[in-house]
């Protein structure tokens, strides 16, 4: 657009073109600036549709048909897809079609065009660099679902697994526990727990691994009847964690019970075997600036303090060993 900006004011002699290309490519050049350093704003994407379209359609109206400023409105179509999206950018398409090609009919009508002949063309062209844009874009959302999903899904449980973890504690880390700037982040708590199903080699051992690993997606089931799965993680073979945002110790600890007397009251039955299983659950609270791993360590130890007072009950602190409660 700066191009434009010089070659209109400079060569052509069109100042009313140059100024409109020139403030809206040192705009555009602000937002290139920002999305290469991470910076991009949602409206700078609306500013940059709008922007480009007035300089294109501003020049295409200004300036005589012959000089072919309509080209460039043949640029718009895949630059409202990748901008908005399929569906937004096949709008903004319709839309600058609506004065576009009526205006190209009577900007052709003169002795050097066929009026009929480059407006068709012209539409032929528009839309079907609108289609091509639109077919691909579809495509790559979808691909990005599907990657998405092999990224950060358990292929057997549909739970989360450990690298969507991961980002979870990033971003968990990355919320600035300023009360200034976030007042209402500021009493935000984190307690994760970490369900382990007890003596589950006992189970692949005696019936097979693929009951075992019915039982697995029988565990996640039962966990998705607390909590959205969202907040479910697969983190180990027979090890799952949740996520509780603001509970208190008490009521994360009354919630990790609720969950152990479910499993030990429930009977599984992959394929009519009845098989009863029952967990062991360590609660450990999350702290801003804590890593993934340190996490992990301390969860881990709270773990083997449960399994190690005899397993199938809730254990809450690595050192606090009042709130466990071996069941009745
Ligand atoms: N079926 C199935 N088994 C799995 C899967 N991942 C891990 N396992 C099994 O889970 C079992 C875990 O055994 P251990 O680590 O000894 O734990 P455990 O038998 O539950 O004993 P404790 O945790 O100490 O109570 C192993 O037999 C693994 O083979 C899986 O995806 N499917």
């Amino acid at each position: 657009m700066l191009f434009f900006c010089f070659f209109n004011l400079f060569m052509i002699n069109q100042p009313n073109v140059s100024l409109v290309n020139g403030v809206f490519g040192v705009g555009n050049l602000y937002f290139f600036f920002m999305a290469y350093h991470g910076k991009a704003k949602p409206w700078h994407r609306h500013f940059l549709t709008v922007s480009a379209t007035a300089a294109a359609f501003f020049a295409f109206y200004n300036a005589d048909v012959r000089a072919g400023a309509v080209y460039w409105l043949l640029l718009m179509p895949p630059l409202y897809c990748l901008l908005n999206g399929p569906k937004l950018g096949l709008i903004y398409t319709l839309l600058l079609a609506l004065p576009t090609i009526p205006l190209l009919f009577i900007k052709s009508d003169s002795i050097a065009y066929f009026p009929y002949r480059s407006s068709i063309n012209f539409t032929f062209a528009y839309f079907l660099a609108c289609t091509v844009c639109y077919i691909y874009e579809k495509q790559y959302e979808k691909n990005s679902v599907n990657l998405r999903k092999m990224a950060y899904q358990d292929p057997l449980t549909g739970t989360q697994n450990r690298h969507a973890l991961k980002i979870f504690f990033d971003q968990f880390n990355r919320i600035p526990n300023d009360p200034f700037q976030h007042p209402r982040k500021k009493e935000e708590s984190m307690r994760l727990l970490i369900v382990d199903i007890d003596y589950f080699k006992q189970v692949n051992d005696t019936f097979g691994h693929d009951i075992g690993d019915a039982v697995l997606v029988d565990m996640a089931d039962l966990l998705k009847r607390f909590t959205d799965s969202h907040n479910i993680y697969r983190i180990g073979g027979e090890e799952f964690l949740i996520t509780l945002r603001n509970h208190s110790a008490t009521q994360a600890y009354k919630f990790a019970e609720a969950i152990r007397q479910r499993v030990e009251s429930t009977t599984f039955t992959p394929q009519e075997h009845d098989i009863q299983i029952t967990v062991s659950i360590g609660i450990a609270e999350l702290h801003k600036g804590q890593t993934f791993r340190s996490f992990l360590r301390d969860a881990d130890q709270n773990l083997y303090s449960a399994k190690n007072q005899g397993r199938n009950l809730v254990h809450y602190g690595v050192i606090d060993t009042l709130e466990s409660v071996k069941s009745a």
